[in-house]
């Protein structure tokens, strides 16, 4: 990457433009740095720190200092003995002054994102499998699983966060830009817009694919008013808008959506329904795809001329959804149909719904559905699509977040779940087995077998060596994740495929 920096002034200058500087302490007026960094465990030569977050304590700003910052962005004067910028939104003007750091690499991108309380990284899988046809090595992806900003291997990386920091968020936009990349397809989560981590930035296409009660909690969103507001800011900061007809709270999102676009760049998709640009409707759905219908309702949709029968590589009606979301997507960054056909053909998400077949086991799904609703969609298709199997679900539930997911859990597992076993999943401060018993309080026992074995891995082995042909084995909510989050360490675990696999290696050669 080339060498980045951004002069005093300038910094002003934008701040001003956004009416967030409250005021300045300009010790040297040529001064550009050329580091930027809210961490202050880094090296600061020449930089500009941002003191920012929950637990921020005044001594980080002095290690920065010590380790050479030059100027500091915060919501309050600390007398530092360096030039000093006091803004009023301190993750604001991280983010603008990030953007401006890094040579504002999003006017050289086209962006498409996706928000929704499920789906986004299925959805955005399938578009940059898609775009990755038509513009081979050209499309960045930043994702929950995987983070690409360039064509070689080593421009691949695991993210931590669904969308990053902003200061992450534009310097990975840059390192796109400068590997050539054109366009970046992103999931934009609700806490993006909570802790303004992409405040400024203007979408190209948004899309907004559903939403239910979820991510309400201490550390999330106070209230589910607050996530649906957090949520709609995507389409009001988006110049072309996708969005799901059958949403929950459609009413206030598609008014979002009007506050800055024109109907002609509003796309409604549903299924069977008349009241939508698009309609799908369910073909054929086997054990490891799935066919679907798209025809368009209105001119509009006509227009976009994707009319047809599509192929689907991962199973799950609810994937459809996503399809067709990502199908109008990619028609409007210029894919043709039959790219869009090719690339939904061929489309893999890692932890999404992958399936491996046994010898005698049954057929195990691992999938990372770790709610109410993703689980009820899940299990709600499985028991549909195969009556006669025993639905066997191994699932856990993660400490210190999402706490109503327990109960969700339980409530799925009494409604569609034959048996269970109930285990460990990023358990945090929490005991597992306090976390287990209260999904455990929510089961009606007389309709599911229920058990609770703490170590995941002896879970998931149980559950497969007392499953035969037939039976379908849900290992959920956990995906691909490597690590169990535990006491604030992630400690590695092989993830849950692996341990299938190596189970049924031993038990079937
Ligand atoms: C609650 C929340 O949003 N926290 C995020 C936030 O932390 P923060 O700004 O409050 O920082 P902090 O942890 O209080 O630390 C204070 C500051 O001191 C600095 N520090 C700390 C120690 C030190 O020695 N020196 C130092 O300078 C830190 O670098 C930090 O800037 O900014 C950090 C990055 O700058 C994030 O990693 C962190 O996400 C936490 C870990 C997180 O897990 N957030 C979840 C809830 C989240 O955002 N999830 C959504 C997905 C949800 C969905 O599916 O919809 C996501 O987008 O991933
Ligand atoms: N459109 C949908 N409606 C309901 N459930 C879905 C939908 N799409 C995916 N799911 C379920 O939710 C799980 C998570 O999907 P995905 O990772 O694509 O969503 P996400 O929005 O990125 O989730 P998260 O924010 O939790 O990371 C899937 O494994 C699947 O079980």
């Amino acid at each position: 990457m080339q060498m980045m920096s951004l002069e005093i002034s300038k910094a002003i200058d934008i701040l001003q433009e956004h009416d967030l500087l409250v005021s300045s302490k300009v010790l040297d007026e040529n001064l550009f740095v050329t580091h930027i960094s809210y961490n202050s465990r880094e090296d600061q030569t020449n930089g500009i720190f941002f003191c920012k977050g929950n637990n921020f304590k005044a001594e980080y700003l002095q290690q920065a200092v010590d380790a050479g910052a030059q100027l500091y962005v915060s919501e309050k004067e600390y007398n530092m003995g360096i030039s000093s910028l006091i803004v009023k939104d301190v993750q604001k003007a991280l983010s603008i002054l990030s953007a401006a750091f890094y040579g504002n690499p999003e006017r050289d991108l086209f962006i498409i994102a996706f928000t929704g309380t499920k789906g986004k990284t299925t959805t955005s899988y399938f578009i940059h499998n898609i775009l990755d046809q038509v513009y081979p090595g050209k499309v960045a992806l930043f994702s929950t699983v995987d983070r690409i900003v360039g064509p070689k291997p080593e421009d691949k990386f695991k993210s931590d966060l669904t969308t990053p920091e902003s200061m992450e968020l534009f310097r990975d936009m840059r390192r796109a830009v400068d590997n050539g990349m054109t366009k970046l397809v992103m999931e934009v989560s609700s806490q993006a817009y909570k802790k303004n981590r992409v405040y400024g930035l203007n979408f190209d296409i948004g899309g907004f694919l559903n939403i239910t009660p979820d991510h309400i909690g201490e550390n999330e969103h106070p209230t589910y008013a607050d996530y649906l507001f957090c949520k709609k800011q995507l389409l009001i900061n988006s110049k072309v808008n996708i969005i799901n007809a059958q949403t929950n709270d459609f009413d206030t999102v598609i008014a979002a959506a009007r506050e800055t676009s024109a109907d002609k760049d509003i796309y409604l998709f549903g299924r069977d329904t008349k009241d939508a640009d698009f309609s799908i409707s369910s073909k054929e759905a086997t054990l490891s795809d799935s066919i679907f219908d798209v025809s368009a309702v209105t001119d509009k949709g006509k227009q976009l001329n994707v009319d047809g029968e599509y192929k689907l590589g991962v199973v799950g009606d609810f994937n459809e959804m996503n399809a067709t979301a990502a199908i109008i997507a990619s028609r409007l960054a210029q894919a043709d149909k039959k790219d869009i056909a090719s690339g939904l053909r061929t489309a893999r998400v890692p932890g999404r719904m992958e399936h491996i077949n046994t010898k005698s086991h049954g057929t195990i799904f691992v999938d990372y559905a770790h709610n109410y609703a993703s689980m009820k969609a899940l299990l709600g298709f499985l028991r549909t699509e195969y009556p006669k199997s025993k639905l066997k679900v191994v699932v856990g539930s993660p400490g210190n977040k999402g706490v109503s997911r327990r109960a969700g859990f339980g409530k799925v597992l009494t409604e569609l779940a034959d048996s269970a076993i109930l285990t460990t999943d990023d358990p945090g401060f929490e005991d597992p087995a306090d976390i287990c018993k209260q999904i455990d309080e929510n089961i009606d026992h007389s309709k599911v077998e229920v058990k609770t074995i703490i170590d995941r891995q002896s879970a998931i082995r149980e559950m497969i060596e007392t499953s035969s042909n037939g039976d379908i084995v849900v290992l959920a909510a956990k995906g691909e994740d490597h690590y169990q989050k535990t006491n604030g360490v992630d400690v590695p675990y092989p993830s849950d495929p692996t341990v299938a696999k190596g189970i049924l290696k031993d038990i079937e050669g």
